[in-house]
């Protein structure tokens, strides 16, 4: 990836727009949750297939559409009935959340991780001097938040020099920990930028099940989608029904072409179409799904092997990005997960989802220590707006409660 950074232009950063409206780039009526997508799965699958424009198989009777912006003739699933033209969706009057609003969001996802850590800190050094004792119960806090030997020990070693047998006050100790979580993670905290000499960039999306890799994928491709990119989805996941169905309404949703096929069949087949059809109709982004999978069940590792393989015989450098999805309340499971999807997929860079929803968010700061693998967002909830790029000065912060 690294000899490709010349040849690529600023992408991600800007699309989420730290410093801009994230309402403002997102699909006015994007489905926010499983709920919604649920509903409006039922209300228009029915009048698809009454139409007759949607097919879920390419090779056999596919319904051929043109897509509006490439005039490319691809099988895909039938997207005219939504306006393509996202950004134009808009609303007129869009909320502007500024940066501080994800910041407030962001703490307030992350409270269940900063509030341990903050009650840990005040109930060891509440008049209490920093000793061998209160600096091994520390060490024990933070190890037992997931943030790693490390780490936990460079923040006691830092917070020792020139304090020892004096009295610190918790906002100190709080504020030690922000400086060296930070400086663990900095390092770790890319843009997703796309290689404009490829067309597509593609981006293949693994992880376990559940961790959240369909639903990054429509928050990805709605805020591509918003940012006028010609974006291609590739239902790789064919285990599952209701995972090509979800995919289906965020391609609907975001204008985006799916391609997918039926429960079964054969992935890497279907990622090779998916990067043909995205080649020929120019796109400029091909986000392939792929079925959630345990990195301990070796057969379905060696299917994304094959996924990666067949993607290549198009484009040797395609996948351009690999990105792992992480589900933060799996704890120190996510460290074997990247271990295993790095060594057998390839993994060039994390998303971690459902930060909201732990104790245990420390686990990203071990991964960057112990990995030092890009991350490019983070999630804390289920709308669109809840994935934003990942700050590493904002994430130190909010878990340390500064
Ligand atoms: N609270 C919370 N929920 C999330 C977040 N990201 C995703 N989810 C939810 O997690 C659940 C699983 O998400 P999916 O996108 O279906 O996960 P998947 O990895 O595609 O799952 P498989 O298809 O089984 O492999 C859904 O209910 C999502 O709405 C997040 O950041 N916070």
């Amino acid at each position: 990836m690294s000899e490709q950074k010349g040849k690529r232009r600023g992408m991600f950063g800007r699309l989420f727009g730290r410093e801009t409206s994230v309402e403002e780039t997102g699909p006015e009526d994007a489905p926010k949750t499983p709920d919604e997508i649920q509903s409006h799965e039922s209300a228009e699958h029915t009048s698809d297939v009454e139409a007759g424009t949607v097919t879920n198989d390419l090779s056999e009777g596919a319904v051929t559409d043109t897509h509006p912006r490439s005039g490319t003739e691809v099988a895909v699933t039938a997207v005219e009935e939504f306006s393509p033209d996202v950004a134009s969706e808009a609303p007129t009057e869009p909320e502007k959340p500024t940066q501080q609003s994800w910041f407030q969001k962001l703490r307030s996802g992350l409270t269940k991780t900063s509030s341990r850590l903050s009650d840990g800190i005040t109930g060891i050094f509440t008049k209490k001097k920093l000793d061998a004792t209160t600096l091994e119960d520390l060490e024990d806090l933070l190890i037992q938040a997931d943030l790693g030997v490390d780490t936990a020990m460079r923040i006691t070693d830092t917070l020792s020099k020139g304090r020892y047998e004096k009295g610190i006050a918790p906002e100190d100790v709080r504020r030690v920990l922000a400086e060296e979580v930070e400086r663990v993670l900095a390092p770790v905290a890319q843009t997703l930028e796309l290689n404009a000499s490829a067309r597509p960039h593609v981006i293949l999306v693994v992880g376990v099940n559940g961790a959240g890799k369909t639903t990054t994928i429509g928050k990805l491709a709605a805020k591509f989608a918003a940012d006028g990119k010609k974006v291609m989805l590739a239902a790789g996941d064919t285990f599952r029904a209701a995972a090509i169905d979800q995919l289906k309404i965020w391609g609907e949703r975001t204008g985006s072409p799916v391609i997918a096929r039926d429960v079964g069949a054969d992935s890497s087949g279907l990622a090779y179409d998916a990067l043909k059809a995205a080649r020929e109709g120019q796109y400029d982004v091909l986000i392939v799904d792929t079925a959630g999978r345990l990195q301990n069940k070796q057969a379905l590792m060696d299917e994304l092997v094959k996924v990666v393989r067949v993607l290549r015989k198009l484009d040797p450098d395609a996948p351009h990005d690999v990105t792992l999805v992480l589900d933060a309340t799996t704890g120190q499971n996510a460290m074997q997960q990247v271990e295993v999807f790095r060594e057998r997929a390839g993994v060039t860079a994390l998303i971690m989802t459902k930060l909201d929803g732990t104790a245990r968010g420390g686990i990203l700061v071990s991964i960057a220590s112990k990995f030092a693998i890009p991350v490019y967002a983070i999630g804390v909830g289920e709308g669109v707006e809840d994935l934003q790029p990942f700050d590493a000065a904002q994430f130190a912060k909010a878990i340390a409660s500064m």
